[in-house]
């Protein structure tokens, strides 16, 4: 695989690599300058940050021209390597070996999807959020309830924490006592557009601004500082019919795509022990197989999690893990089977290529399964996380995004043109580096959140 990509980027686009090599450069001193707090897997970030130009399209070809020009390499390469199965609990001890890859035609045979339907006859609409909920069931006593419902509260508060203060402080600088003017309007846009809510969705917000305080007749600017909670959350709800997970019926397949460095594999391991303590079965199939260390990092993830992970060496096919990662899903009926694809693909002709394969495969094996592609982002670029959404957009059928690195930064304000710009809704957010640190989203908990 990787000569492949050797292969791919002759001489041609060693310039391109140059400038790449620059961007990781500048993005590892990004990150760097962050506040993130210790990481548990220390190793090198290189992200590659999608620039405001329109990098692709100028400095290698259009997608158009690129198609033309790239064969699609679909088929699972002839030397097989075998796979890893790497059983990481005890507790289910009927796990088959080493998955033996089948044809298409031997697969479509397989009733599972009827068998796996039976099991579910209601699907929920929720899943995440089904681990707070069940926090709250647990608790009968109404002193014991109110604490579960404040700490839940509390640790999405300590995720946006940055975010939180430093909005909530300029936004309050701006709502006074004084009458409402023009300046009003240019000091709340200059404090929104800074709050990495981009110029754009600050202009929506503030032209409906305008005319709910015409239509109520307000005159001093602290009277419309509810006006403005109130549009925040409509205009962040604008185009998001919900903020959940949608993981049911089983099986269901979650695929993790993002640039390197974003937290995609951490995000993979928490999500695998949420699900877990939802009772689910759930696999992970380690498809970032550019580097021997993600593949180990996930190894970790999975025994912390109590999840297998299906891997196999260092520089496989990521298309052929997928293969014989999902024929041990349906061998042992997993119900969740969550995909960690690997980011560092240098353009978007390559990403596209990589990922349409991997749902070729999924669409294959699994016609049926509930699937969601979630685009995992760090919040602490601020809009070059709206960049990545747009790019990857093109590139996948994202369902929704996971807001990783949330508590380090006080750019969370990337939320609300995340959900209405880009029309995504941000279903999880990272607020820290332990496996604990996995939230859903809450649009009204977030709004409420950085008006505190
Ligand atoms: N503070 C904080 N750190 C996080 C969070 N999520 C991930 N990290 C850290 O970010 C770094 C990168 O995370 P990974 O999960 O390796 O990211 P990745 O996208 O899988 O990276 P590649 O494997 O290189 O593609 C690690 O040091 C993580 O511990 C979060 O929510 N908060």
């Amino acid at each position: 695989m990787f000569n492949w990509f050797k292969n791919k980027f002759s001489k041609k686009k060693e310039n391109d690599e140059n400038k790449i090599e620059e961007v990781i450069e500048e993005s590892t001193k990004k990150v760097d300058e962050a506040e993130i707090s210790e990481p548990i897997f220390q190793k090198k970030t290189e992200s590659h940050e999608i620039k405001n130009e329109p990098t692709f399209e100028k400095k290698v070809e259009t997608h158009e021209e690129a198609f033309k020009n790239e064969t699609i390499k679909t088929e699972v390469p002839e030397k097989k390597e075998e796979p890893v199965v790497k059983e990481v609990v005890t507790e289910e001890k009927h796990v088959e070996p080493a998955p033996k890859i089948e044809t298409h035609e031997e697969i479509k045979e397989e009733p599972k999807q009827e068998v796996v339907q039976e099991k579910y006859e209601e699907p929920k609409k929720e899943l995440i959020h089904a681990a707070v909920k069940k926090e709250l069931e647990n608790t009968n006593d109404e002193e014991e309830l109110k604490d579960t419902k404040e700490s839940i509260f509390k640790r999405f508060i300590k995720g946006v924490n940055k975010t939180r203060k430093n909005f909530s402080y300029q936004i309050n600088s701006v709502f006074t006592e004084n009458d409402i003017d023009d300046d009003f309007y240019e000091e709340l846009e200059e404090v929104m557009v800074m709050g990495d809510i981009g110029a754009s969705t600050t202009m929506t917000i503030i032209d409906i601004l305008k005319e709910r305080i015409i239509d109520k007749g307000i005159h001093k600017t602290s009277e419309a500082k509810e006006l403005l909670k109130e549009i925040i959350l409509e205009v962040m709800n604008e185009h998001i019919e919900d903020n959940y997970l949608h993981l049911e019926p089983s099986p269901a397949i979650l695929m993790l795509v993002g640039v390197n460095g974003v937290g995609k594999t951490t995000t993979c391991g928490k999500l695998a022990y949420q699900f877990k303590q939802e009772g689910k079965s759930v696999a992970i199939i380690a498809a970032d197989t550019f580097r021997a260390a993600a593949i180990e990092q996930l190894e970790v993830w999975g025994e912390r999690a109590g999840v297998k992970i299906i891997s196999q060496k260092e520089g496989s096919d990521p298309a052929a893990v997928v293969f014989d990662g999902l024929d041990y899903s349906i061998k042992n009926n997993i119900d969740i089977t969550i995909i960690d694809t690997a980011g560092r693909l240098h353009n978007k002709v390559n990403l596209m290529n990589e990922l349409n394969k991997v749902k070729r495969i999924i669409d294959k094996k699994m016609p049926n399964a509930t699937m969601e592609v979630i685009l995992a982002l760090d919040a602490t670029t601020g809009q070059n996380a709206l960049l990545q959404v747009k790019e990857f957009k093109e590139a996948a059928e994202i369902t929704g995004v996971s807001l990783n690195k949330l508590d380090g930064t006080a750019k969370g304000g990337v939320i609300i043109p995340i959900q209405y710009e880009e029309k995504i809704p941000v279903k999880i957010v990272g607020v820290g580096e332990s496996i604990y640190d996995l939230q859903p989203f809450e649009p009204e908990l977030f709004v409420n959140a950085i008006f505190e």
